[in-house]
């Protein structure tokens, strides 16, 4: 890795000081190792060196262990490009060593950072880093010793609670619990940390091997029962996921036969454990999260984001008043205009709520909440536009009433405003038809709920500016979304990819299929809820306008279902009213509404679709491919079209706005681990019997017969970019 060094420097009191430079966060990539053991070795040899402290460059202690590493082996399967870490570098060269070692630790300390810190025999720590181990968020467990040392300094109950989170705890939280020695300002963490290792070296100090404590970790019968609690509730929250248990039996392995055991045992499961498809899914999904702000033409031709000081949203509805919480709790100023003050105050009064509910849920502290709301100013006219950066309309989708404001917002901002719509559905040449400002018009498409749900999705159109797109790149990612950067087509690229998730489900209904059985099938595979509890949560109303928009635009590849309008004729509303698929009682989970059934069997009888009138027997697992193949089929459109830049943004666009479970990767990169020919072959079966709906698309056939993935990029010619 270029780039990546470790240096050392003896000073006259004897203490070696170790830093660690890899930019941008110190990962500990393979040379780092390699360097780290090199000049341990040196420091052990060397008479004037009496202890070591180890620190890392700008202000960053270490992110961990090279994540690219896990790549490579995804790549090639081949485990020894993995170095030896936990015992030959942490146990015998740097815990078990003649001389003391202290961890100097600034901004962060993630993962094998802060397994390298646990190593050392004290760690100092600058105010406010971060330290935590969220190698389960990558499919793996902690692989230097975290799962023996962290519970041996903390406690059993706060390790476990950290790791399986993968949430990181700050250094004043780390002293309290005992990870952390003490906390100093940045400008005397050095100088403290020689003073300590010196304190070592010299015997005033107690010098202590993590991995040999014993006094947090609490009886063994104790022990037993904490992690017995904690798999049933892994059980729950990490379903299909095996790191989770892998990691509970580690931790158990330590305390049941000594922290070295544990070691050796975690070594042997890490790695076994990198070998997964969830690991491969998760380490993809981290990637392909860190690629989507690079936009080619974009983000790679020298221009510099603009900064947005003050932004002006039109409409306080849920996704207006979501949207500006979103901006507020960003320290953006925020003009929120309506055109009511009855509509105005509600909308205030949603945004109130918003982050007065994150202050209650412990999310926010009550001051910053405070802070953001005294950014908002509510208006009912155009006079406070003249000094905006970038208006945001969240008004109803209707085409003339947009054309509008976008013509009157041409005349009330600054020629510099960046002028974005939250549409879902309506064409952005469209809506900025009136203007002579198609260069600023963009689209930010949020998800409801906006302050919470993290993907953006930033809809350009041929004659939106570069810079404009870099912006609005910028606002999404200090307002903590992910952005992803998609062309203007309906549904763009989330919506559109998985219109047909909801219609392949109303076809098997009406194939015979029990829809509580595809809703746990969706579900057992790791959506949040089947596609008929979400229907009901969305409300039908959604469904059916949603359903007219897809209907306009695909009419080739579309099941008219007529479910939806006969649960509407039958008083039945979903959630909202408590009626739905499903029964909503408060207090208790839905549970399946038995006489929703005679108005599914009203439905088969319109549209009579039933092989000899009798219901289809597939199993299971045709079940998923007839639900999740369709998605994929028109995910390949998307891909073809140019929708979006690349196969990896549609992955963490189907995460982070679908909820498709990360451990799969997303969208694409699940379909190419089922294969394309495999889809193929499925949905052209599948077309044969039940219609067009299933017909594999131009670009899957291809894929399929050429023996190509999915995610191969294109070739520029092939595709008919829409960027
Ligand atoms: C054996 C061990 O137990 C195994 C391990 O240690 S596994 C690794 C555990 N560590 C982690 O999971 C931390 C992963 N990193 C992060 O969470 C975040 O990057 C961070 C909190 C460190 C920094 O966040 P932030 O400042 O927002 O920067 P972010 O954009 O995420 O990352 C900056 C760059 O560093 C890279 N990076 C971050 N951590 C990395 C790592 N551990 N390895 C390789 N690259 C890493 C990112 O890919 C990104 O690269 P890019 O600029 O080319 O896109």
């Amino acid at each position: 890795m270029a780039g990546a060094r470790v240096s050392m420097e003896v000073g006259n009191d004897g203490v070696a000081l170790i830093t660690l430079s890899n930019p941008p966060v110190n990962a500990l990539a393979v040379p780092i190792i390699a360097g780290l053991k090199e000049k341990y070795d040196e420091a052990m040899r060397r008479n004037d060196v009496k202890a070591i402290v180890i620190t890392g460059e700008n202000g960053r202690f270490s992110g961990g262990f090279d994540i690219n590493v896990f790549e490579k082996v995804h790549k090639t399967g081949d485990l020894s490009v993995l170095p030896d870490v936990s015992v030959d570098l942490i146990v015998n060269t740097i815990e078990d060593a003649r001389k003391p070692s202290v961890a100097a630790i600034q901004g962060l300390a993630l993962g094998g950072g802060l397994e390298l810190a646990m190593g050392c025999h004290v760690r100092i720590s600058a105010p406010k880093a971060q330290l935590g181990l969220p190698e389960l968020s990558l499919g793996i467990i902690p692989g230097f010793g975290g799962t023996q040392r962290l519970p041996r300094l903390v406690g059993l109950q706060k390790a476990v609670e950290m790791m399986l989170s993968s949430k990181p705890i700050t250094s004043e939280e780390g002293m309290k619990l005992g990870l952390i020695n003490a906390v100093v300002s940045p400008q005397e963490l050095i100088k403290v940390s020689r003073m300590w290792a010196l304190d070592i070296a010299d015997g005033r100090k107690p010098l202590v091997r993590s991995l040999h404590m014993t006094d947090n970790l609490g009886s063994l019968s104790e022990a037993h029962k904490f992690l017995m609690i904690a798999r049933e509730k892994a059980k729950q929250t990490a379903r299909n996921m095996p790191q989770h248990h892998a990691c509970l039996d580690v931790i158990e392995e330590g305390i049941i036969h000594g922290g070295y055991s544990g070691v050796i045992k975690e070594a042997k499961v890490f790695k076994e454990l990198v070998l997964t498809d969830t690991s491969r899914g998760l380490v993809h999904a981290f990637f392909a999260q860190r690629l989507t702000s690079k936009v080619p033409g974009v983000s790679d031709v020298g221009l510099k984001p603009r900064r947005i000081k003050k932004v002006a949203v039109i409409g306080g509805g849920l996704m207006g008043s979501g949207i500006a919480t979103a901006l507020l709790l960003s320290n953006t100023q925020v003009v929120l205009k309506e055109v009511s003050a009855e509509f105005l105050a509600k909308g205030i009064k949603t945004i109130e709520g918003n982050i007065r509910g994150l202050v209650t849920r412990g999310k926010l502290v009550k001051d910053k909440g405070e802070k953001a709301l005294s950014l908002l100013k509510g208006v009912l006219d155009y006079s406070e536009f003249k000094d905006a950066d970038m208006v945001i309309e969240a008004v109803v989708e209707n085409v003339s009433l947009k054309q509008t404001i976008f013509s009157d917002l041409e005349k009330a901002c600054p020629p510099h405003c960046i002028l974005a719509t939250n549409t879902s559905t309506i064409d952005l040449n469209v809506v900025g038809e009136r203007t002579n400002s198609q260069e600023r018009i963009i689209g930010a498409h949020f998800f409801s709920p906006a302050h919470i749900m993290p993907l953006l999705e930033i809809v350009r159109t041929k004659k939106t500016s570069a810079q404009v797109i870099l912006d609005l790149i910028a606002v999404g990612k200090a307002i903590k979304k992910v952005p992803v950067v998609v062309g203007n087509c309906t549904g763009f690229a989330v919506n559109r990819a998985f219109f047909p998730y909801s219609q392949s489900a109303h076809l098997l209904a009406n194939l015979g299929i029990d829809i509580f059985r595809i809703d746990r099938v969706i579900s057992d595979f790791g959506m949040p809820m089947g596609p008929f509890q979400l229907q009901d949560l969305a409300g039908y109303g959604v469904a059916l306008a949603v359903a007219k928009e897809f209907q306009a635009a695909f009419s080739d590849r579309i099941f008219n279902s007529p479910l939806v309008e006969l649960l509407v004729k039958n008083g039945r509303n979903g959630k909202n009213n408590g009626k739905g698929y499903y029964i909503y009682e408060k207090g208790s989970q839905p549970k399946p509404d038995p006489s929703v059934l005679p108005v599914i069997k009203e439905s088969q009888k319109l549209t009579n679709i039933m092989p000899d009138g009798k219901p289809v027997s597939v199993s299971d697992e045709e079940i998923l491919g007839m639900i999740l193949f369709p998605v994929v089929n028109e995910a390949c459109r998307v891909l073809d079209e140019g929708v979006v830049v690349r196969a990896s943004d549609l992955d963490v666009a189907s995460v982070l706005g679908m909820s498709f479970p990360s451990y799969r990767g997303g969208i694409i990169f699940w379909a190419d681990t089922v294969g394309p020919s495999h889809i193929y072959n499925s949905l052209k079966k599948w077309s044969i019997l039940y219609g067009n709906f299933f017909k594999p698309s131009q670009f899957l056939e291809e894929r399929a017969t050429k023996g190509l993935l999915l995610s191969t990029p294109a070739s520029s010619s092939a595709s008919r970019s829409r960027l």
